[in-house]
């Protein structure tokens, strides 16, 4: 059984009070919490203190992805926002390991995010430092966009190097995860799936989560 992760992207900024209930109240796992910069991806989302405001409000284990240029100068106020797992772009890190040590020297957990175009044998190295790969499998920057199937690969190529490892790094899947594909993401491997769109604008969120769950 997957943990179910609905991305707050795609909730109502004018009623996330209502909608981080909804979630409390649901059978979802995690708080996925996008943070663009309008550098790294061709959008901006919120920062800190939105995210410190959600996290207030929420009940559940809390995952900040930054998809963000300069990772490391954030990675202290999200921790301080409360984050439970924050990761970061291989695409948007020189020193990765150093801003993996970073995060885990705040006593939380560390995740690697992976564009679909990125090679995931580039993560070899770093999986025995890390809690969660977050998979990309749409392009970062939006909610709402379709699955690129050949994600499904690398996470069945991530499945067998962290196996081999022996490790219990997560594998969540983040981008275009509906009803309909979401058992052929399981099957490759996915630990956790991230749903914006499929959740939130479904007409019941909350059994919609509860059918993510179920499969
Ligand atoms: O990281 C993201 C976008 O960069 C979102 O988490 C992701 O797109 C989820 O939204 P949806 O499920 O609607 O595709």
């Amino acid at each position: 059984m997957a943990l179910i992760a609905p991305s707050l992207l795609s909730a109502n900024f004018l009623q996330l009070q209502q909608d981080c209930d909804m979630l409390n109240n649901s059978v979802a796992d995690w708080f996925h919490i996008d943070i663009m910069d309008g550098i790294f991806v061709p959008n901006i989302s919120f920062g800190a203190m939105v995210t410190q405001f959600i996290i207030n409000a929420s009940k559940k284990y809390n995952d900040v992805h930054l998809m963000i240029e300069k990772p490391g100068d954030y990675i202290q106020a999200f921790k301080d926002a409360g984050a439970h797992n924050i990761s970061v772009h291989i695409e948007a890190c020189t020193h990765l390991h150093r801003n993996i040590q970073q995060i885990k020297s705040l006593g939380i957990h560390a995740g690697v995010a992976i564009n679909p175009h990125t090679n995931v044998a580039l993560l070899k190295d770093i999986l025995v430092d890390i809690n969660v790969v977050c998979v990309m499998s749409v392009n970062p920057g939006f909610g709402g966009q379709a699955f690129i199937p050949h994600t499904l690969q690398k996470i069945k190529q991530l499945r067998k190097m962290i196996d081999e490892q022996g490790l219990s790094v997560k594998i969540e899947v983040d981008g275009g995860v509906t009803l309909a594909n979401a058992t052929a993401i399981i099957e490759a491997g996915a630990d956790v799936l991230v749903a914006g769109n499929t959740v939130f604008k479904s007409p019941n969120p909350t059994e919609t989560i509860a059918a993510l769950k179920a499969l």
